[in-house]
């Protein structure tokens, strides 16, 4: 993986600017080549101390470096951060990563249609992110190839071939550590309910999660033979599976994810329409 050797904006600085920006600064790029539009002044100090960035509070004239713009504010400001920007960042590449808020709202904002709309996800902070990636027509085969460099920093990636395919990305992936870390968490409790340690219950969790994974990876048996693999007749696993299964656990996950996609649906009818 080469260092983009462009000069990229980000339009705010929270934890999803902030997961791309390590990946960024990992692979050496230098924090001169980084311009961060971000208000909160909590979290400009923190890219100050984390990346020696410093952040603009306000869209600036200094925008007009970047060859890529990366937005990264919650989809309910998208429109309203957009206004002054746009006039610093027509002649860019635009890279959203805003939930939900669709690509002809986005080009409309941005004044351009040199617009990727993409769903990264959290572990990108650690390398290890996995993201959906939609590109509008008019966008090259050069910017593909930079949007692949600058998401390829923080892990792995997939083009969609339908915009509203990014809704289902949303749901499984943007949302998904989230339900990895509501498991660790009922994982844990049950351990300490059983008289496990909180420390010992919490690193028993997080092995057999990142294990399984990384045996589903390696593997080419699908989950089901996997799991099939765990579950002795008459065991301890039978006796766990059984169980999720009568609460219905399996239906019950499939509708939290659907519910996710609705909402990243609803975002973009909700804040695409400015
Ligand atoms: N977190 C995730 O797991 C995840 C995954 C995939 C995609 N996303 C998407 O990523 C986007 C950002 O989410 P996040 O979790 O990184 O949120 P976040 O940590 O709240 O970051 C957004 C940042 O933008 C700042 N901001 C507000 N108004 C601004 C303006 N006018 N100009 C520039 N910056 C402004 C916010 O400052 P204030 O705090 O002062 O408002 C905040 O620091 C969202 O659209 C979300 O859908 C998030
Ligand atoms: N975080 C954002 C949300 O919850 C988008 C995926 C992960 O809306």
């Amino acid at each position: 993986m080469t260092t983009p050797s462009q000069h990229i904006a980000f339009i705010g600085g929270g934890n999803m600017a902030s997961a791309i920006i390590g990946g960024l600064i990992r692979q050496g790029m230098k924090p001169d080549q980084i311009t961060v539009v971000e208000p909160f002044a909590e979290t400009a100090a923190k890219l100050h101390q984390n990346f020696g960035i410093t952040a603009l509070p306000t869209a600036s004239a200094e925008l007009l470096q970047a060859t890529l713009v990366v937005w990264a504010v919650k989809p309910q400001i998208f429109s309203q951060a957009a206004e002054p920007v746009m006039s610093h960042t027509r002649g860019a590449l635009h890279l959203s990563v805003a939930a939900g808020i669709r690509t002809d709202s986005i080009c409309r904002w941005v004044g351009t249609e040199r617009v990727v709309r993409c769903m990264p996800n959290t572990p990108a902070l650690v390398g290890q992110g996995i993201t959906g990636l939609f590109p509008c027509p008019l966008v090259s085969a050069s910017d593909k190839a930079l949007v692949e460099q600058v998401i390829g920093t923080t892990g792995q990636y997939v083009w969609v071939d339908q915009e509203s395919k990014l809704d289902a990305v949303t749901a499984l992936s943007g949302s998904g550590p989230a339900y990895v870390f509501y498991f660790l968490e009922a994982m844990t409790q049950a351990g300490v309910g059983m008289g496990l340690s909180a420390e010992q219950a919490y690193q028993l969790a997080v092995a057999t999660f990142s294990g399984a994974s990384s045996l589903a990876a390696a593997s080419t048996e699908s989950p089901e033979v996997l799991r099939q693999r765990v579950t002795s007749k008459g065991g301890t696993t039978y006796a766990a599976i059984t169980s999720l299964d009568d609460a219905g656990v399996k239906a019950s996950f499939v509708k939290a994810m659907q519910a996710a996609e609705v909402r990243a649906r609803e975002l973009g009818d909700e804040f695409g329409k400015a």
